[in-house]
This record gives structure tokens, sequence and C-alpha cells, in this order.
């Protein structure tokens, strides 16, 4: 029999993910094991798996080895492998942090999209985000401060897609954050639907490898709201990448276009599971900060790991 398998849960914004650390990759993780790790019945339970993994011991990752030591082995819930999930890399540099691994301050990732710098609060700063987040009424987000990342730069594509869902259509702006989403703005969030299964989209085929889909909402100036249905996952209560491309979604819809004025542009977008800032700079490159919270750690049966656990079925 194999040892205990240890892993974590965190979460960020709600966004939920298991994370299982194996610094020198010699985890085999199967699709069909991720999405039983991430089953909220049968399983642990989790929007997808943070798998930490050294950079040079991942054939994915050697090549940013130099630059960032950890590289995040994003799984969404059903076992399919993502380039990038921006509530995770905030909860995986939380990880790192709580195992020791790194201190706060700045530090690299390793993503399938590349490095992510990331700014994890400082004990001072905390002190400062705690009393800001206390006022808000937000007491997990005082304990534990904001993680802000460099989420690199939106691509707009020109072509434009229409999302339905129930009898009503939608213009959607695709947007890739490094993996690929699709924005339609809704006067009511409610028009979305139940969002258990992928809204329709057309063109048929425009998303071989899958989207994610945002529906978003005015609440004020540079303030929206979101709902997301994510690929491999349905609805999520929060999708980091997600919101950068609402944000910037919102601010071309707006007339704002940091390239041409020079000036930054932030949003506010607040999500199921909390609220998300996003800043988007001159240069293009787009600011993410948020919540990164460790909510509970332990081992994994190995009996159940190798499928021998009774009553294992299909409980998403
Ligand atoms: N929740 C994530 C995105 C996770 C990956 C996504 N489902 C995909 O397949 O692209 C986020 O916070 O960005």
């Amino acid at each position: 029999m194999s040892a205990p398998l240890p892993f974590l849960k965190g979460h960020g914004t709600e966004n939920d993910f298991v994370i299982l650390p194996d610094p020198d990759n010699a985890l085999d993780l199967p699709a069909a094991l991720v999405a039983r790790v991430c089953d909220r019945r049968a399983g642990i339970g989790g929007d997808g798996v943070l798998h930490v993994v050294r950079s040079a011991a991942h054939p994915e990752a050697r090549a940013m080895a130099g630059e960032a030591e950890w590289f995040m082995d994003y799984r969404n819930a059903d076992g399919s492998v993502a380039e990038m999930c921006g509530n995770g890399v905030r909860v995986f540099a939380r990880y790192l942090e709580h195992a020791g691994l790194v201190t706060a301050g700045d530090l690299a990732v390793a993503t399938r999209s590349g490095v992510r710098r990331v700014h994890l609060a400082k004990n001072a700063e905390h002190a400062e985000n705690a009393e800001h987040a206390k006022n808000a009424g937000n007491a997990e987000h005082a304990k534990n401060g904001d993680v802000t990342v460099a989420m690199g730069r939106a691509v707009l594509s020109a072509d434009g897609v229409t999302v339905s869902v129930g009898g009503r259509s939608w213009p959607a702006r695709n947007i890739s954050m490094g993996n690929p989403h699709a924005v339609a703005f809704v006067e009511d969030l409610a028009h979305a639907g139940e969002l258990r299964a992928e809204p329709a989209y057309e063109p048929a085929g425009v998303y071989p490898d899958g989207v994610n889909i945002e529906f978003v909402a005015d609440r004020g100036p540079r303030h929206v709201a979101m709902r997301v249905h994510e690929r491999g996952a349905a609805e999520t209560r929060s999708c980091g990448t997600g919101a950068c491309a609402v944000a910037v979604a919102s601010a071309r819809r707006d007339g704002l276009d940091p390239a041409e004025t020079g000036t930054p542009v932030t949003y506010t977008v607040e999500v199921l599971g909390g609220t998300l800032t996003i800043t988007e700079h001159p240069d293009g490159n787009v600011d993410m900060t948020g919540p990164a919270v460790i909510v509970a750690e332990g081992r994994i049966d190995p009996r159940w790991l190798a499928g021998d656990g009774a009553g294992d079925g299909d409980g998403r």
C-alpha cells in the first residue's frame, strides 16, 4: 500500500482548489484521478487542482526554472489541463508562504502561460489591508491579506461571438488572458440562468479547445459584477483570469484604453465569492489583487486513491 498523500484546501474569492504538493513531480495525475479528488461528494471537492512542482522537475516548466522555482501545474475539476488560473496563482503563492518555501514580498510562479510575478503582502501591509478589510466587514480577508499578480496582457480579438441562454442572446468579446474567454454584457446576471451546462455560442467550433464564458452587469462607474461558466468546471464562484478579461472588455466598452491615455484604469469586479480589483496599465499589463486563503490540510487515504473506496460515484 502506498503512503497517504498530503493535500491542502484553499480558495481565492471562493474559487476553491485542492493543493497537491509534489516537489519532485513524482505523482501520476491522470484526468480521472483529478476528477475524483475534485468530486464534492465522493472526493475532497474543488474547482480545480493546484499541483505544486519544482519547475526544474517538470518538462513543461524546465525552461522557466531560472526565473521561477515553482510551477503551478493547473488542472480543472474534470481533469483537463488549463494554461492559467488567476485565483489559483494567488492561492498557490499563499501555499508557498504557508509551507515556508518562500517569504512574503515578491516572487515568481511558472505557469503554462509563462512566468507570473506575484506580490504577497508583508506584515505591515497586512495590517493596513486588515484594517481596510475589517472596515469592509470581511474578517477572512482581514486575516489573510491581499495577493497581487501581474497577469500579463489581455489579447482582444476582432472577431466576436454570440452567446445564448434560455432564448436570450448577446454579442460577446473574445479575450485571451493566457486562457480563452468570451465576455457578454447583460442587463441582469440572472439572465445567465443556472449555468449547469455550457451556454450555447456561435459560430460553432470557434473554440476548438473550449472557452470560459463570463456574463457581466454594471454596478456603477468602473464597477461591474460577473458570473462565469468555466471550461472544465461549470459555474464557479469566481474566476481571476475571467475578472481580468471582464475589466478590459468593460474599459473598451466604456471608451477607456490606457495605451491611448497613458493612465492606468482600475475596475472593481464583483464575483459571487467576493471582490477583485483589476488594473490595466498603459503598457497593456494587467494586475489583479484579491484574497487567498488556506483553509485545511490533511492526507488522502491511499486505498481511496487506488480506487478501492466504496461509494465512489459521479457526485459533482
Ligand atoms: N478559475 C480560474 C481559471 C481556471 C482555468 C479555466 N477553467 C480554463 O480552463 O481556462 C481563474 O481564476 O482564472
